[in-house]
Protein backbone atom coordinates (compact mmCIF):
# COMPACT_ATOMS: atom_id res chain seq x y z
CA UNK A 1 0.00 0.00 0.00
CA UNK A 2 1.31 3.49 -1.42
CA UNK A 3 0.38 6.64 0.69
CA UNK A 4 -1.04 7.84 3.46
CA UNK A 5 -4.13 6.34 5.48
CA UNK A 6 -7.56 8.70 4.70
CA UNK A 7 -8.31 11.13 6.60
CA UNK A 8 -10.48 10.50 9.52
CA UNK A 9 -13.76 10.00 8.81
CA UNK A 10 -16.12 12.97 11.02
CA UNK A 11 -14.38 16.15 11.53
CA UNK A 12 -17.30 17.98 13.48
CA UNK A 13 -17.12 20.33 10.97
CA UNK A 14 -18.33 19.53 7.40
CA UNK A 15 -16.67 22.92 5.79
CA UNK A 16 -12.99 21.30 7.08
CA UNK A 17 -14.15 17.54 5.68
CA UNK A 18 -12.44 16.27 2.73
CA UNK A 19 -14.56 16.38 -0.63
CA UNK A 20 -15.13 12.70 -0.04
CA UNK A 21 -14.71 9.90 2.34
CA UNK A 22 -14.66 6.41 1.38
CA UNK A 23 -14.09 3.98 4.77
CA UNK A 24 -13.95 0.01 4.84
CA UNK A 25 -16.46 -0.40 1.53
CA UNK A 26 -17.68 -3.28 0.75
CA UNK A 27 -19.99 -4.92 -1.75
CA UNK A 28 -21.36 -8.11 -3.10
CA UNK A 29 -23.25 -8.78 -5.66
CA UNK A 30 -24.69 -12.90 -4.70
CA UNK A 31 -21.11 -14.43 -4.67
CA UNK A 32 -19.74 -11.96 -6.94
CA UNK A 33 -17.27 -9.37 -3.94
CA UNK A 34 -17.23 -6.45 -6.17
CA UNK A 35 -15.58 -4.42 -3.59
CA UNK A 36 -13.43 -5.39 -0.68
CA UNK A 37 -12.93 -2.85 1.89
CA UNK A 38 -12.37 -0.08 0.00
CA UNK A 39 -10.64 3.66 1.88
CA UNK A 40 -9.62 6.44 0.52
CA UNK A 41 -10.33 10.06 0.91
CA UNK A 42 -10.57 13.14 -2.16
CA UNK A 43 -9.22 15.87 -0.29
CA UNK A 44 -10.59 19.75 -0.94
CA UNK A 45 -9.60 21.00 -4.53
CA UNK A 46 -7.81 17.56 -6.19
CA UNK A 47 -7.83 16.00 -9.05
CA UNK A 48 -8.20 12.57 -7.82
CA UNK A 49 -7.85 9.41 -10.74
CA UNK A 50 -10.06 6.13 -9.86
CA UNK A 51 -7.41 4.08 -11.70
CA UNK A 52 -8.85 0.25 -12.54
CA UNK A 53 -9.15 -1.64 -15.94
CA UNK A 54 -12.57 -3.22 -16.55
CA UNK A 55 -14.33 -4.99 -13.13
CA UNK A 56 -12.12 -3.22 -10.97
CA UNK A 57 -15.14 -1.97 -8.99
CA UNK A 58 -15.07 1.75 -10.06
CA UNK A 59 -19.03 1.95 -10.96
CA UNK A 60 -20.09 0.30 -8.36
CA UNK A 61 -17.80 2.45 -6.16
CA UNK A 62 -19.75 5.28 -7.90
CA UNK A 63 -23.14 3.82 -7.75
CA UNK A 64 -22.69 3.88 -3.76
CA UNK A 65 -21.55 7.28 -3.64
CA UNK A 66 -24.76 7.94 -5.49
CA UNK A 67 -26.76 6.23 -3.25
CA UNK A 68 -28.13 3.96 -6.08
CA UNK A 69 -26.95 1.28 -4.27
CA UNK A 70 -27.49 1.25 -0.78
CA UNK A 71 -24.13 0.58 1.02
CA UNK A 72 -24.08 -2.11 3.79
CA UNK A 73 -20.99 -2.19 4.95
CA UNK A 74 -17.95 0.95 5.20
CA UNK A 75 -19.06 4.59 5.52
CA UNK A 76 -19.19 7.18 2.66
CA UNK A 77 -19.08 11.07 3.37
CA UNK A 78 -19.32 13.78 0.75
CA UNK A 79 -18.05 16.74 2.08
CA UNK A 80 -18.45 15.52 5.85
CA UNK A 81 -21.97 14.39 4.73
CA UNK A 82 -22.78 10.72 5.61
CA UNK A 83 -24.22 9.33 2.31
CA UNK A 84 -26.68 6.73 4.39
CA UNK A 85 -27.91 9.25 7.55
CA UNK A 86 -28.11 12.61 5.77
CA UNK A 87 -28.26 11.23 1.71
CA UNK A 88 -30.00 14.67 0.97
CA UNK A 89 -27.06 16.93 2.09
CA UNK A 90 -24.75 14.57 0.61
CA UNK A 91 -25.74 13.90 -2.89
CA UNK A 92 -26.64 18.00 -3.09
CA UNK A 93 -22.81 18.37 -2.97
CA UNK A 94 -22.19 15.62 -5.34
CA UNK A 95 -21.90 16.59 -9.24
CA UNK A 96 -22.01 13.22 -11.18
CA UNK A 97 -21.30 12.50 -15.11
CA UNK A 98 -21.98 9.04 -15.94
CA UNK A 99 -20.68 6.57 -18.18
CA UNK A 100 -24.24 6.66 -20.17
CA UNK A 101 -25.53 9.34 -21.45
CA UNK A 102 -27.52 11.33 -19.27
CA UNK A 103 -28.80 14.41 -22.01
CA UNK A 104 -32.18 13.95 -23.92
CA UNK A 105 -30.68 14.22 -27.43
CA UNK A 106 -33.91 15.96 -29.09
CA UNK A 107 -33.39 18.62 -26.82
CA UNK A 108 -31.43 21.78 -27.01
CA UNK A 109 -28.98 22.53 -24.37
CA UNK A 110 -30.91 24.95 -23.25
CA UNK A 111 -34.11 23.16 -22.58
CA UNK A 112 -31.91 19.97 -20.76
CA UNK A 113 -30.32 22.22 -18.41
CA UNK A 114 -33.75 23.80 -17.54
CA UNK A 115 -34.92 20.54 -16.76
CA UNK A 116 -32.34 19.57 -15.19
CA UNK A 117 -31.92 22.90 -12.84
CA UNK A 118 -35.69 21.94 -12.24
CA UNK A 119 -34.97 18.65 -10.77
CA UNK A 120 -32.20 19.97 -8.53
CA UNK A 121 -35.18 22.68 -7.14
CA UNK A 122 -33.73 25.79 -8.82
CA UNK A 123 -36.33 28.31 -10.24
CA UNK A 124 -36.52 29.64 -13.41
CA UNK A 125 -34.95 32.77 -13.01
CA UNK A 126 -31.64 31.57 -11.15
CA UNK A 127 -31.52 28.61 -13.35
CA UNK A 128 -31.40 30.94 -16.93
CA UNK A 129 -27.95 32.86 -14.89
CA UNK A 130 -26.61 30.14 -13.75
CA UNK A 131 -27.32 28.07 -17.40
CA UNK A 132 -25.20 30.71 -19.04
CA UNK A 133 -22.47 30.30 -16.45
CA UNK A 134 -22.02 26.50 -16.51
CA UNK A 135 -22.26 27.10 -20.53
CA UNK A 136 -19.44 29.57 -20.65
CA UNK A 137 -17.03 27.07 -18.38
CA UNK A 138 -17.57 24.61 -20.31
CA UNK A 139 -17.30 26.98 -23.61
CA UNK A 140 -20.66 25.95 -25.48
CA UNK A 141 -21.82 29.46 -25.11
CA UNK A 142 -22.82 29.54 -28.26
CA UNK A 143 -25.00 26.69 -29.04
CA UNK A 144 -27.36 26.83 -26.07
CA UNK A 145 -30.09 26.54 -28.69
CA UNK A 146 -28.59 23.45 -30.53
CA UNK A 147 -29.85 20.29 -30.17
CA UNK A 148 -28.04 18.44 -28.50
CA UNK A 149 -27.90 15.59 -30.91
CA UNK A 150 -26.31 18.25 -33.08
CA UNK A 151 -23.26 18.31 -31.05
CA UNK A 152 -20.04 16.32 -31.13
CA UNK A 153 -19.03 13.60 -28.48
CA UNK A 154 -16.60 16.02 -26.59
CA UNK A 155 -19.19 18.83 -27.29
CA UNK A 156 -21.79 16.42 -25.52
CA UNK A 157 -19.38 15.37 -22.35
CA UNK A 158 -18.84 18.88 -21.83
CA UNK A 159 -22.53 19.43 -21.96
CA UNK A 160 -22.98 16.54 -19.32
CA UNK A 161 -19.97 18.08 -17.26
CA UNK A 162 -22.20 21.66 -17.51
CA UNK A 163 -25.28 19.61 -16.21
CA UNK A 164 -23.22 18.30 -13.56
CA UNK A 165 -22.49 22.05 -12.52
CA UNK A 166 -25.64 23.11 -12.01
CA UNK A 167 -26.39 22.91 -8.64
CA UNK A 168 -22.56 24.27 -8.01
CA UNK A 169 -21.67 20.49 -6.59
CA UNK A 170 -18.37 20.12 -3.96
CA UNK A 171 -17.56 17.12 -6.01
CA UNK A 172 -17.53 15.95 -9.17
CA UNK A 173 -18.01 12.55 -10.03
CA UNK A 174 -16.70 11.29 -13.37
CA UNK A 175 -16.93 7.47 -14.60
CA UNK A 176 -14.71 7.20 -18.08
CA UNK A 177 -15.66 10.77 -19.06
CA UNK A 178 -13.54 10.22 -21.66
CA UNK A 179 -14.29 7.23 -23.51
CA UNK A 180 -15.53 6.85 -26.99
CA UNK A 181 -13.73 10.29 -27.64
CA UNK A 182 -10.91 11.47 -29.76
CA UNK A 183 -7.79 12.28 -28.63
CA UNK A 184 -8.40 15.98 -29.08
CA UNK A 185 -11.89 15.71 -27.02
CA UNK A 186 -10.25 13.08 -24.38
CA UNK A 187 -7.57 16.75 -23.56
CA UNK A 188 -10.58 18.82 -24.16
CA UNK A 189 -12.46 17.27 -21.45
CA UNK A 190 -9.61 16.42 -19.20
CA UNK A 191 -8.32 19.83 -19.42
CA UNK A 192 -12.26 21.48 -18.60
CA UNK A 193 -11.92 19.22 -15.42
CA UNK A 194 -8.93 20.93 -14.21
CA UNK A 195 -9.36 23.87 -14.92
CA UNK A 196 -12.95 23.76 -13.28
CA UNK A 197 -10.53 22.18 -9.67
CA UNK A 198 -8.49 25.16 -10.49
CA UNK A 199 -11.33 28.01 -10.76
CA UNK A 200 -14.96 26.74 -9.17
CA UNK A 201 -13.89 25.37 -6.38
CA UNK A 202 -14.70 21.42 -7.05
CA UNK A 203 -12.81 18.60 -6.46
CA UNK A 204 -12.83 15.38 -8.48
CA UNK A 205 -13.30 11.97 -8.72
CA UNK A 206 -11.91 10.69 -11.94
CA UNK A 207 -12.70 7.08 -12.93
CA UNK A 208 -10.20 5.87 -15.67
CA UNK A 209 -8.12 3.01 -16.79
CA UNK A 210 -6.13 5.15 -19.84
CA UNK A 211 -3.11 5.71 -17.57
CA UNK A 212 -1.79 8.88 -19.56
CA UNK A 213 -4.65 10.64 -18.68
CA UNK A 214 -2.77 11.06 -15.04
CA UNK A 215 0.07 13.82 -14.30
CA UNK A 216 2.73 13.05 -11.85
CA UNK A 217 1.14 15.74 -8.96
CA UNK A 218 -3.17 13.53 -9.21
CA UNK A 219 -3.90 11.86 -6.42
CA UNK A 220 -4.34 8.22 -7.80
CA UNK A 221 -6.35 5.57 -6.00
CA UNK A 222 -5.60 2.23 -7.52
CA UNK A 223 -8.59 -0.39 -7.64
CA UNK A 224 -8.16 -3.64 -8.77
CA UNK A 225 -10.46 -6.43 -8.38
CA UNK A 226 -12.46 -4.65 -5.97
CA UNK A 227 -9.35 -3.77 -3.54
CA UNK A 228 -7.46 -0.81 -3.48
CA UNK A 229 -3.27 -1.91 -3.98
CA UNK A 230 -2.07 1.69 -3.71
CA UNK A 231 -3.06 5.25 -3.39
CA UNK A 232 -1.14 8.41 -3.09
CA UNK A 233 0.36 10.99 -5.92
CA UNK A 234 0.72 9.29 -8.98
CA UNK A 235 4.75 10.08 -8.99
CA UNK A 236 5.14 8.49 -6.27
CA UNK A 237 3.00 5.00 -7.03
CA UNK A 238 5.25 5.39 -10.58
CA UNK A 239 8.44 5.48 -8.64
CA UNK A 240 8.26 2.53 -7.55
CA UNK A 241 7.98 0.73 -11.31
CA UNK A 242 9.79 3.19 -13.32
CA UNK A 243 6.68 4.72 -14.50
CA UNK A 244 2.65 4.62 -13.77
CA UNK A 245 2.20 1.69 -16.19
CA UNK A 246 5.15 -0.54 -15.04
CA UNK A 247 3.96 -0.21 -11.18
CA UNK A 248 0.22 -0.82 -12.35
CA UNK A 249 1.45 -4.35 -13.76
CA UNK A 250 3.84 -4.99 -10.96
CA UNK A 251 1.33 -4.07 -8.29
CA UNK A 252 -1.77 -6.09 -10.31
CA UNK A 253 0.35 -8.69 -10.40
CA UNK A 254 0.76 -8.84 -14.78
CA UNK A 255 4.38 -7.73 -15.01
CA UNK A 256 6.76 -9.65 -17.06
N1 LIG B 1 -25.40 -5.62 -11.31
C1 LIG B 1 -24.42 -6.53 -11.18
N2 LIG B 1 -24.68 -7.83 -10.95
C2 LIG B 1 -23.69 -8.73 -10.80
N3 LIG B 1 -22.38 -8.45 -10.87
C3 LIG B 1 -22.04 -7.17 -11.10
C4 LIG B 1 -23.05 -6.15 -11.27
N4 LIG B 1 -22.40 -4.97 -11.49
C5 LIG B 1 -21.08 -5.24 -11.45
N5 LIG B 1 -20.87 -6.55 -11.22
C6 LIG B 1 -19.55 -7.22 -11.09
O1 LIG B 1 -18.82 -6.49 -10.10
C7 LIG B 1 -17.47 -6.32 -10.51
C8 LIG B 1 -17.12 -4.85 -10.62
O2 LIG B 1 -17.82 -4.28 -11.72
P1 LIG B 1 -17.85 -2.71 -12.06
O3 LIG B 1 -18.81 -2.50 -13.17
O4 LIG B 1 -18.07 -1.95 -10.81
O5 LIG B 1 -16.35 -2.47 -12.54
P2 LIG B 1 -15.75 -1.27 -13.38
O6 LIG B 1 -14.42 -1.00 -12.80
O7 LIG B 1 -16.71 -0.13 -13.40
O8 LIG B 1 -15.60 -1.89 -14.79
P3 LIG B 1 -16.04 -1.28 -16.24
O9 LIG B 1 -14.96 -0.30 -16.56
O10 LIG B 1 -16.05 -2.48 -17.10
O11 LIG B 1 -17.40 -0.67 -16.06
C9 LIG B 1 -17.32 -7.09 -11.82
O12 LIG B 1 -16.86 -8.40 -11.51
C10 LIG B 1 -18.73 -7.14 -12.36
O13 LIG B 1 -18.93 -8.27 -13.17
Amino acid sequence: MTGSPGAPLTSGAPDLAPALVVADVSHSFGEVQALKGVSFTVARGAFTALLGVNGAGKTTLFSLITRLYDSTSGTIAVAGFDARRAPGEALARLGVVFQTRALDTDLTLRQNLRYHAALHGIARRPAEARIAEVLALVDLADRIDQRTAALSGGQQRRAEIARALLHRPELLLLDEATAGLDVRARAEVLALVRRLIRHENVSALFATHVMDEIEPADNVVLLHRGEVLARGRADSIAAAGGDLTSAFLSLTGQAA
